[in-house]
């Protein structure tokens, strides 16, 4: 039971801060250059940028919130490292590389997607620098539009690709600016060659910012072709679906993915606040005896989880429909103050493992057992050194990995820079669900 922590960091650093200040990159051989792909479409920014006349979706956290210092927001944009602004969103294994997303919200990142090279630092409590991926160049929004801009998560498929959403915004307080097209990549992970890149259309969704996450949905691993992506978004509060094989994406909209307006008063951090996010965590069940699977998903800003058949989203003409009859369902809440980021369901226990920021810990449900809050064990909580777990993702050896960020002090207060306020845990999902109800 419980976790083990990995990594702890006062602040994030990296090999390559581009600014010169840290020497030669001592690399691990060149990562080969990615080689995109030919129909890579051309993006002018500003095209999407302030000209666009829609009115932007205005929630609580478009206030500078009261006692934000204004230090942590520099005029001059080019500082290419400012320590404080680095703080990691996503964590996700696999083969001994440790990818962690760091959200462009601020000035001062080097670099959005990076990894941690688990066999050459991987020492347990270290605070290891991270390289960026698949290289610094191609996170240098600046340079070109075909460059990562801002990544909040990633995932691994069954074919080993890494799959992302560059939401293409710089997330800057008061200055949200949508310099590219959010757009779906995909990168082969032998190779490290970006195999795909996918512009959202603005007919899907106006602007990237609620694109924090994506599930990836495979029929069976010898046709690698035909996956789907499932991508909640927390500020529209829709669900889109991603084919690669048609390379076309639809959109669903249903109230299972508005917040719980009674579930929106958080308490993180000794910060008190009010999140609005809608649909925020997608998860799929196992392939059932008719191929098909469950579709388990929750908004942030809810106690609640809810279900749908995989067979639903896959068929765009669903979409369309202006009653969805019942074919979304409600399974329960989880109990009080049980809101959740991310979640997964592990095919080896039947276990769905959660990210519970309120409890600053990780929950689970057995669903071999019918879902009830009693039902919900606690694996762990550590209000003091587990604050906000923002990410959670389950590798291919079933080791669950879990990123606490602290973001709540960092977005409403200051993080101190002489404490731990970054760490990443991890635990065997078998090891995790040991003397809980989940058993
Ligand atoms: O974990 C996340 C939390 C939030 C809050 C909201 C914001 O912009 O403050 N958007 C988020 C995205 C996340 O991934």
């Amino acid at each position: 039971e419980g976790m083990i922590e990995v990594f702890k960091w006062k602040q994030m650093d990296f090999h390559n801060r581009g600014d010169g200040s840290n020497g030669p990159v001592v690399g691990i051989g060149p990562v080969r250059k990615p080689v995109p792909s030919e129909d890579l479409p051309i993006v002018f920014p500003g095209r999407y940028g302030r000209d666009r006349k829609k009115r932007d979706v205005i929630t609580s956290r478009d206030v500078n919130p009261i006692g934000i210092s204004a230090r942590t927001i520099t005029s001059n944009d080019d500082t290419p490292y400012i320590a404080y602004n680095n703080v990691p969103m996503g964590a996700t294994h696999f083969q001994g590389r440790l990818f962690v997303t760091m959200p462009r919200r601020r000035v001062g990142i080097p670099s959005t997607l990076n990894f941690i090279d688990m066999r050459r630092e991987g020492k347990q409590g270290s605070s290891p620098k991270l390289y960026a991926y698949p290289d610094f160049e191609t996170n240098q929004f600046n340079h070109s539009s075909r460059n990562l801009v801002s990544v909040y998560r990633t995932t691994v498929d069954d074919c080993q690709r890494l799959w992302f959403i560059d939401t293409g915004m710089l997330e800057y307080p008061n200055n949200r600016q949508q310099i590219r097209r959010p757009s779906i990549w995909i990168v082969d992970l032998k190779t490290d060659r970006v195999i795909k890149r996918f512009d959202i259309p603005e007919s899907i969704a106006e602007t990237g910012r609620g694109l924090a996450s994506l599930t990836i949905d495979i029929e069976n691993k010898r046709d690698c072709s035909a996956a789907y992506a499932y991508i909640p978004d927390l500020v529209y509060r829709r669900l889109y679906v991603y084919s690669l094989a048609q390379n076309r994406m639809w959109s669903f909209e249903h109230n299972y993915f508005n917040f719980d307006p009674l579930a929106g008063d958080l308490d993180i951090g000794d910060q008190t606040f009010r999140w609005d996010d809608g649909i925020f965590s997608i998860t799929l069940g196992p392939h059932q005896n008719d191929g098909s699977r469950s579709v388990y998903f929750h908004p942030m800003a809810s106690n609640n989880e809810f279900v749908v058949s995989n067979r639903v989203l896959q068929l765009e003409s669903n979409a369309a429909r202006s009653d969805h009859g019942n074919d979304f369902r409600v399974l329960g809440s989880r109990g009080e103050k049980k809101q959740s980021t991310m979640h997964v369901y592990d095919p080896r226990t039947q276990v769905v493992f959660y990210d519970e920021i309120q409890t600053n810990g990780v929950g689970c449900w057995n669903t071999k057992k019918p879902f009830s809050a009693a039902n919900h064990g606690t694996v762990v909580a550590n209000a003091r050194e587990m604050i906000y777990p923002s990410d959670l993702t389950i590798d291919a050896d079933g080791t669950i990995w879990v990123m606490t960020n602290s973001m709540p002090i960092f977005i409403y207060s200051t993080l101190e820079t002489d404490v731990y306020n970054f760490r990443i845990w991890k635990q065997n999902v078998h090891e995790a669900k040991r003397n809980t109800v989940c058993e």
